[in-house]
C-alpha cells in the first residue's frame, strides 16, 4: 500500500478518495469544506423536514445547496479546479446559504451567525494570496449581514419564527456543536499548515547552509567551513594543526589527459582526503583549485602522519593514467598569529616542499 512518509497516510483511503493528498493543505481542507456544508445541509434538511423548524421551501433549498456543493466539490476534487470550486462556494453561500438559513431559521436568533463566521473564516483560507479579493468578499459578507438584520427589522413577517423556545434552543445548540468543531478543526489545519511551512523553511536553510559550504566537484568542504573552525579554534584558544597540500604538475595531468579526467583526480584524492581526515577526527577541505586543507585539531604530529598517510595512499592509488602525488607543508597555529600569517606559513612550507623536488611532505 503507497502511503506518504509524513502522514502515513493511505493513498487508496475514504479520505484521499474524498480529499486528496493531505500534503495539499490548501485543496484538501477546501475538499473538506465542500464536503462538510453539503453533509450540514443534508443533516439539516432532513432534521428541519421531521421536526418541522423551518418553513418547506428551506427544507428543499438546503436538500438542493447539499447537491450543489458535491458537485462543486466533484470539480475541485477530480477535475483540479479548485479556484472554480471556492468560487461556486463562495457564490451559492451568498445567494442562497446564508438568506435561506436566515429567513427560514429564525433570522437574527437562529443559528445563522455561526454560518456567517464561519464561511468568513473559510474565505480567509480560501483566498489566502489574493489579498484584494478576500477583503471584498469579507467586506461583502459583512455587509450583507447587516442588510439582513436591516430587512428582518424593516420586514419581520419575512422570518420564520421557531414553534416554540425549545425548538429554537435545540437549533442553537445543534448550530454551535456544529460550528465549535468545525472552528477547532479549521484551526488545527492552520497549525498543521503552519508546522509544514516551518519544517519546509528549516530543510530549505539546512540545505542552502550545505551548498554554501560544500565544493560541488568534490562533495568536499569548502574555505568557508575552515575559516570557521580556524576562527572557533582561534576564540577558544584551542590548539590545531594544518597541511596545505597541492597535487604536483596538475596542468599536465590536465594538458595530457583532458580536464574530465583531470576531475576525476580531484575526485579520488578527495574521497582519499576525506577517509584519512575521519581517520584522525580532522576536516578535508578543498581550498580552490587543486589545492587541499587537511585540518586536525590538537598538536602538529598528528597531521603530519596523516599527512605522510595519504601521500602514501595517493601513491598506491588505482589510477587510470598511473600514479600522482602532492607537495604538503603542515603548521601548528602559534597561538599569537592569525588566520592569514598560519596559512601563509603553511603556503611557504608547501612551495619549498615544490622546490625540494614535489611528492613530499615539510612540517615546521
Ligand atoms: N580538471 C580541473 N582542473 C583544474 C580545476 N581547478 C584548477 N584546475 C587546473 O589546475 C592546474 C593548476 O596548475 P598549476 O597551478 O600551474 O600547478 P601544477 O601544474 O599543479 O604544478 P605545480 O603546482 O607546480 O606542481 C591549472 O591548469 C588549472 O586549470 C578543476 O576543478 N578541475
Amino acid at each position: 500500500m503507497q502511503t506518504t512518509s509524513k502522514h502515513n497516510y493511505s493513498k487508496h483511503s475514504v479520505l484521499f478518495w474524498c480529499l486528496g493528498d493531505k500534503s495539499d493543505h490548501h485543496e484538501y481542507f477546501n475538499h473538506a469544506i465542500l464536503l462538510t456544508i453539503a453533509l450540514l445541509n443534508l443533516i439539516s434538511g432532513v432534521f428541519n423536514y421531521f421536526y418541522q423548524h423551518a418553513e418547506m421551501y428551506v427544507v428543499l433549498s438546503k436538500f438542493i445547496i447539499s447537491t450543489l456543493m458535491v458537485f462543486a466539490w466533484y470539480i475541485s476534487r477530480w477535475h483540479e479546479k479548485y479556484r472554480s470550486g471556492s468560487l461556486a462556494l463562495v457564490i451559492l453561500t451568498m445567494s442562497a446559504v446564508i438568506p435561506i438559513n436566515w429567513f427560514g431559521n429564525g433570522g437574527s436568533s437562529g443559528p445563522t451567525y455561526f454560518m456567517i463566521l464561519a464561511i468568513l473564516f473559510y474565505f480567509s483560507f480560501a483566498f489566502r494570496e489574493t489579498k484584494w479579493l478576500r477583503a471584498i468578499v469579507h467586506a461583502v459578507v459583512i455587509l450583507y449581514a447587516i442588510t439582513l438584520i436591516w430587512i428582518e427589522h424593516t420586514q419581520p413577517h419575512l422570518v420564520y419564527h421557531y414553534p416554540t423556545e425549545v425548538a429554537r434552543s435545540v437549533d442553537l445548540t445543534i448550530g454551535f456543536i456544529f460550528a465549535s468543531f468545525y472552528f477547532v478543526w479549521m484551526l488545527s489545519v492552520y497549525a498543521e499548515r503552519f508546522k509544514a511551512e516551518r519544517n519546509k523553511a528549516h530543510s530549505f536553510s539546512a540545505r542552502l547552509k550545505d551548498m554554501a559550504e560544500r565544493d560541488p566537484l568534490t562533495g568536499l568542504q569548502n574555505r568557508l567551513v575552515l575559516e570557521k573552525e580556524i576562527r572557533s579554534h582561534i576564540q577558544s584558544e584551542e590548539p590545531f594543526s594544518l597541511a596545505l597540500i597541492d597535487i604536483d604538475r596538475f596542468k599536465a595531468i590536465n594538458d595530457n589527459f583532458g580536464h574530465n579526467y583531470g576531475d576525476h583526480v580531484l575526485c579520488a584524492f578527495s574521497e582519499l582526503l576525506k577517509d584519512t581526515a575521519k581517520s584522525y577526527a580532522g576536516l578535508g577541505i578543498r581550498q580552490g583549485g587543486e589545492e587541499f586543507i587537511l585540518f586536525i585539531s590538537g598538536t602538529i604530529d598528528p597531521t603530519f602522519n596523516a599527512t605522510v598517510e595519504l601521500l602514501n595512499r595517493l601513491a598506491s592509488a588505482n589510477l587510470e593514467h598511473g600514479p600522482i602525488s602532492f607537495s604538503a607543508g603542515v603548521v601548528e597555529w602559534d597561538d599569537r598569529e592569525d588566520q592569514i600569517t598560519l596559512l601563509k606559513r603553511a603556503d611557504d612550507l608547501m612551495y619549498a616542499a615544490k622546490e625540494q623536488g614535489r611528492n613530499r611532505v615539510l612540517k615546521e
